[in-house]
């Protein structure tokens, strides 16, 4: 929106559905102090092209502390408390990357311009295939995008250690824009507690309608929903989306990442610099096995974080905090003794079961073609589509997320410009141009889902029509 407004696209509006700005990035008060209950670090940073989040952050004075995530290889604990040796771990973890490198090498040669993550593996027998099977984990769980996008970027993270959280940047970046210096909303521009049903759109501008049944009535719309929420029944559109389009949203999975914030009386667990992350070796996969405690963030905060995914997030989600509970200080208590203290808090994010997201962010599947990208992100008539999940390269990631809505309102401009030397020029516009779609439109109630599907194709319609017009030159010029 702030892309638009900068380029001279003042009458906008923004429908949010809950009562705040930040989505997926958001800090909640636990045990007196700001947790990041969705992103919480800045990645992709230290390579040879800066990070534009990363960037955001230094500008703004965001604080933020190195985090290795490398050293949890080192400490991990099986269910007797003894940590594996440390030469065991490295073995394996080398392994382990070797083989998913030469796994996603192998991939990318016989499928050109796919999207891949290690596929998982079958039970681990061994200690050493637990220890493997541990760090393919991580990969399923953390490393969403193709490996080659690491060079780029860089491959360190910072963990966001601000008291103003890392929302903080989204107020930044909105406060000339949104708000007044007092951090309140300075014009109607933002409407909040907006949740958008419906979506009708045709050749003459696009209608949107909220629960609460306010209707807005715009040229173009931008949606920005997560896929979780694409693949649910929360919008509706009129006509229903093409088939193209329908098929490569529902191809896109959603990973569930859970962080659980536990606050204790004291530390009872190894602290140090190497010592930030723990795993826990249980043979049922992924079963509490990611700790990490904050105290390089927050020193003397006494919270542990332990990380879950997919099944065990949407296992947990269903249960009570108290089950949670129970289960969490078990595993603390296999890895640290009988002696440790009774967790006084805890915190557990539903990021499955929240409506406006279903799901923690987009995890293409290892055979996703560079098309599905294509698909996902592209227009459907005058309905643009943008969010992290359709960054092709930093899909799953706050930058990707960033990047896109950057891209997403340029290639509306753009479009927006071709329509305007469309009309200067007097040819025919979209708006004039699909003209032959009105009747068509009119129809549509009396005919089958397929064909309601080619009408509504207006990506495609306008494709064709390119192709039409390119073609109507060649022959011009031949006959010239
Ligand atoms: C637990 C967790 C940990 C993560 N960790 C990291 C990390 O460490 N580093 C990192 O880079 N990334 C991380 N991510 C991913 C990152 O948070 C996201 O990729 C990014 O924030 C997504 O931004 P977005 O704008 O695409 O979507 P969102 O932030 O989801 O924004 C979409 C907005 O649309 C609103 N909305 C949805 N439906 C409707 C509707 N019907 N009507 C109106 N409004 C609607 C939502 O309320 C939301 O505000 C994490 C995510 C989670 C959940």
């Amino acid at each position: 929106a702030k892309v638009l407004a900068e380029n001279g696209v003042d009458d906008l509006v923004i429908l949010e559905a809950s009562d705040r700005i930040g989505g997926r990035i958001r800090k909640e008060d636990f045990g007196g102090l700001p947790v990041e209950i969705g992103a919480g670090w800045v990645a992709g940073v230290g390579g040879k092209v800066s990070n534009p989040v990363w960037e955001l952050a230094n500008k703004s004075g965001l604080r933020t502390c190195f985090s290795d995530y490398s050293n949890a290889r080192y400490n991990i604990y099986d269910q007797s408390g003894n940590i594996f040796p440390s030469g065991l771990a490295a073995d394996s973890y080398n392994k382990a990357v070797n083989s998913a490198i030469q796994e996603l090498k192998n991939q990318e040669a016989k499928l050109h311009g796919t999207s891949t993550i290690s596929e998982p593996p079958s039970s681990p027998e061994t200690p050493i295939e637990l220890a493997i099977d541990f760090v393919l984990h991580d990969f399923e769980m953390a490393e969403v995008e193709p490996i080659s996008t690491y060079t780029e970027y860089g491959d360190q993270e910072f963990l966001v250690a601000d008291e103003r959280g890392y929302e903080f940047l989204l107020y930044k970046m909105a406060e000339t824009f949104l708000f007044t210096s007092e951090g309140k909303i300075a014009d109607s521009r933002l409407q909040l507690n907006k949740v958008v049903r419906e979506i009708q759109y045709s050749r003459n501008g696009v209608t949107v309608k909220t629960e609460d049944g306010c209707v807005y009535q715009a040229n173009y719309v931008i949606l920005s929903a997560s896929v979780g929420v694409l693949q649910s029944d929360l919008i509706s559109f009129r006509p229903p989306l093409p088939k193209w389009k329908t098929e490569a949203i529902m191809k896109c999975e959603v990973m569930v990442y859970t962080k659980i914030f536990l606050k204790f009386p004291y530390k009872f667990w190894p602290c140090g610099p190497d010592k930030e992350f723990f795993l826990y070796a249980h043979e049922r996969r992924g079963y509490y096995t990611f700790w990490q405690h904050m105290e390089n963030a927050y020193p003397g905060s006494n919270i542990l974080v332990v990380t879950l995914t997919n099944e065990e997030s949407k296992r947990v989600e269903s249960q009570t905090d108290e089950e949670t509970m129970k289960e969490a200080m078990a595993v603390l208590r296999d890895m640290f003794g009988p002696d440790v203290p009774e967790a006084t808090q805890i915190l557990i994010p539903r990021w499955w079961n929240n409506r406006f997201q279903r799901g923690s962010y987009s995890n293409y599947p290892i055979l996703s073609s560079r098309q599905d990208f294509v698909d996902i992100k592209a227009s459907v008539g005058r309905v643009f589509f943008t969010g992290e999940h359709t960054s092709e390269r930093f899909s799953g990631y706050v930058h990707g997320g960033y990047l896109s809505g950057i891209e997403t309102s340029e290639s509306l401009l753009e479009e927006m410009r071709r329509v305007d030397d469309d009309k200067e020029k007097g040819g025919k516009s979209m708006e004039s141009q699909t003209f032959l779609l009105e009747p068509l439109l009119a129809l549509t109630e009396s005919l089958t889902l397929t064909q309601k599907e080619a009408v509504s194709d207006l990506h495609k319609w306008d494709m064709a029509r390119q192709l039409f017009l390119n073609g109507k030159l060649v022959v011009q010029e031949a006959i010239k």
